[in-house]
């Protein structure tokens, strides 16, 4: 027998024992519309030595070798939503199959976001074309029953349209220039629905909603009301609102 074939068994042992070993941490996931806040909140979290906070890839959607797949999407949708959705759900997958030796993952948005919120969008306005979100739900589909993307709880900061248009108009993003009000605003009902009225697509974890329409100045007393169940030091209850 070749010395390769006297491997395999040890090479499939390795992994089988790696994938045993692969113990996902207490996992976060932070969502809310575009502009809500999400990463000043998990800024919030970087002091805590326990937690491994992990901010959504946009940098890779803005270089996706070259390519700023971001603006692509935003200038003309029609034609870029299918790729861009395609490498967005495979960087997320990334970020939630990630290992951390932190007891704690808090993460910016998830894979269930980018399909129950911005593809759900999309599909509704017709960006994306039915055999196009067939494909991205079947990968969806395998990846959440196949792949350890599970969630403990979820942050829902939760924001009213005109406020989180006023803070993208501060914060200038070059992509986000052309981006009508409507957008926000039908994204913060597709949000809602999802997790707040929870009658719109499964709820993959307990969600704890958070007022974060308070301004920078006060906001950070919002966030101290929920840390110790975002720190896994308090059973997190169901439905808290
Ligand atoms: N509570 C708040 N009050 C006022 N401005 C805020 C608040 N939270 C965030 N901002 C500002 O709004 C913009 C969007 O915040 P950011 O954390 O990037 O949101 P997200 O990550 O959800 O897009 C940034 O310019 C940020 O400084
Ligand atoms: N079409 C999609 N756009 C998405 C998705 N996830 C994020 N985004 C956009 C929204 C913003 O322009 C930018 C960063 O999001 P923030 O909320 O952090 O500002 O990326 C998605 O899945 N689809």
């Amino acid at each position: 027998m070749s010395s390769l074939r006297k491997l395999i068994p040890t090479i499939a042992n390795s992994m089988a024992s790696a994938k045993t070993d692969f113990i996902r941490p207490f996992t976060v996931i932070v969502e809310g519309n575009v502009g809500s806040g999400k990463t000043t909140f998990l800024n919030h979290f970087n002091k805590y030595d326990n937690v491994g906070v992990y901010t959504e890839p946009i940098e890779m959607w803005r270089n996706c070798n070259g390519y700023n797949l971001l603006e692509l999407m935003y200038k003309d949708p029609k034609k870029w939503s299918f790729t861009f959705q395609s490498y967005v759900q495979l960087t997320m997958l990334r970020q939630h199959t990630r290992l951390t030796k932190y007891p704690v993952k808090l993460m910016e948005r998830s894979v269930y976001s980018a399909r129950y919120c911005f593809v759900e969008k999309m599909e509704r306005d017709q960006l994306m074309a039915a055999p196009a979100i067939a494909v991205i739900d079947e990968w969806f589909k395998f990846i959440t029953e196949n792949e350890n993307v599970g969630v403990d709880l979820i942050v829902y900061l939760r924001t009213s349209p005109e406020v989180v248009y006023d803070r993208i108009l501060k914060r200038n993003r070059s992509e986000e220039r052309t981006i009508a009000f409507d957008y926000f605003k039908s994204l913060h009902e597709i949000h809602e629905d999802w997790l707040y009225h929870k009658t719109l697509h499964k709820v993959p974890a307990p969600v704890i909603v958070l007022n974060a329409d308070l301004d920078q100045s006060v906001i950070g007393e919002e966030y101290e009301k929920y840390e110790e169940q975002i720190l896994n030091k308090l059973p997190v209850q169901a439905h808290v609102y």
